[in-house]
């Protein structure tokens, strides 16, 4: 990861002169930007191209504003035209392709992630980019099983409670969580109704909401939620610190950030197949399942642009998180990340 001397964003693979640790150079590297971009640029703009300094200086700014989609660089302001198109296109399909891609296995992960954040009745979470809501149906299911754990143990404890009673306890809905709400924000509108038909299909009416919000800019206040979700997310999001300072914002003190994304695999063996298997197989399955190559190319694409799981880490702790870890999922193919607002 380097950080963009004129925007300040950590990006995944462009070239910058600036190294990451060189604190002094990325400080006045960013000010005299400033600078630059302020008065002198269109000062010497003014006698382009016949200015080599000014030729050098532009170059380096249409540079910095450069990022990644898949394999190709865009403009910032391309990339999240491009993310959306590409989710636009898959959300029918995306369900059924997943199951394809992994053989179920994006399940597991997903169950493993659920385990992992262990919540109880009552907790509060936020799923951004929930899209179909795989995460947000987990969560309702899990809470739900610990609030009927809950309930036979109080129940078992009243032992004097009416046969009626009993039988109003376990029926009552509305409280068959315990309080608990989950929030997927999503920024595509296509992705967010598919998971809306499917919360319709499979009967859950309370204690979900679909929001269509950006994850570098969330539409909640601060210190709302326990826990702070993203799975196969933030991969996608352009400005990746942005996204993080906001999941920092919008937890409570004492919250938890979780993100499930693809990662680096640590075994060569693993590697080669898995390599193999997302260039040759992948956009293949893509093509012939959902009519659609080049979305499932820039899938395997952005894989490979994401930050290493120490990389991540620290990004996560420069956004304001303590306690941060991660758990690597199948050689690493996957990882689970957390880290604490404390
Ligand atoms: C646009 O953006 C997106 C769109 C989406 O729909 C989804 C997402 C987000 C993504 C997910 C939620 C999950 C997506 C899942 C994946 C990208 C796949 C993850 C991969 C695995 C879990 C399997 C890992 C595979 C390996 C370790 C390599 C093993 C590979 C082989 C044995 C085959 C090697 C391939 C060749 C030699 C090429 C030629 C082969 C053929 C033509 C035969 C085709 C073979 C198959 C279909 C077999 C598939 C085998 C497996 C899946 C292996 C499973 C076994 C293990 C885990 C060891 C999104 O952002
Ligand atoms: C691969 S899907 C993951 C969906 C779901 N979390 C899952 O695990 O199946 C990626 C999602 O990220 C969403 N997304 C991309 N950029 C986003 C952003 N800036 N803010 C919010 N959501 C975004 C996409 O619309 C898409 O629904």
């Amino acid at each position: 990861m380097q950080r963009d001397v004129l925007s300040g964003y950590w990006h995944p693979t462009v070239n910058m002169a600036a190294p990451r640790s060189c604190a002094l150079w990325d400080y006045y590297g960013r000010r005299w930007s400033r600078v630059m971009r302020g008065c002198w640029l269109p000062r010497l703009r003014s006698s382009w191209p016949g200015n080599p300094l000014g030729a050098r200086l532009l170059s380096q700014q249409n540079q910095a504003t450069k990022t990644h989609f898949g394999f190709e660089t865009v403009s910032e302001e391309e990339k999240g035209g491009k993310v959306y198109q590409v989710f636009e296109s898959v959300a029918k399909n995306y369900d059924v392709m997943n199951d394809m891609m992994s053989l179920g296995i994006h399940r597991i992960w997903k169950d493993l992630l659920l385990w992992k954040m262990h919540p109880f009745p009552g907790t509060q979470l936020l799923d951004v980019a929930g899209g179909t809501g795989d995460i947000a149906f987990r969560f309702l299911n899990y809470v739900q099983g610990q609030h009927q754990i809950k309930q036979k143990r109080q129940l078992r404890a009243q032992q004097n409670l009416s046969w009626e009673e009993i039988a109003q306890k376990y029926q009552n809905e509305e409280d068959s969580l315990g309080g608990s709400q989950v929030m997927v924000c999503d920024i595509n509108k296509e992705m967010l109704k598919i998971g809306r038909q499917k919360a319709c299909a499979r009967g859950y009416k309370t204690g979900l909401a679909w929001i269509l919000g950006d994850a570098e800019e969330l539409p909640f206040d601060d210190d709302k939620f326990d826990v702070y979700t993203i799975a196969f997310g933030i991969r996608n999001v352009t400005h990746i610190d942005q996204a993080l300072q906001e999941a920092h914002r919008v937890l409570k003190p004492g919250g938890r950030f979780l993100c499930l994304e693809f990662s680096q695999v640590n075994n060569p063996l693993v590697s080669r197949l898995y390599d193999l298997y997302s260039f040759q197989v992948i956009p293949v399955l893509g093509e012939v399942i959902a009519g659609d190559w080049k979305s499932y190319q820039y899938l395997v694409e952005s894989i490979r642009q994401f930050p290493s799981q120490e990389e991540f880490k620290e990004m996560i702790e420069d956004a304001g998180f303590q306690k941060v870890t991660y758990e690597n999922l199948t050689s690493g193919i996957v990882a689970i990340h957390s880290g604490f607002k404390l």
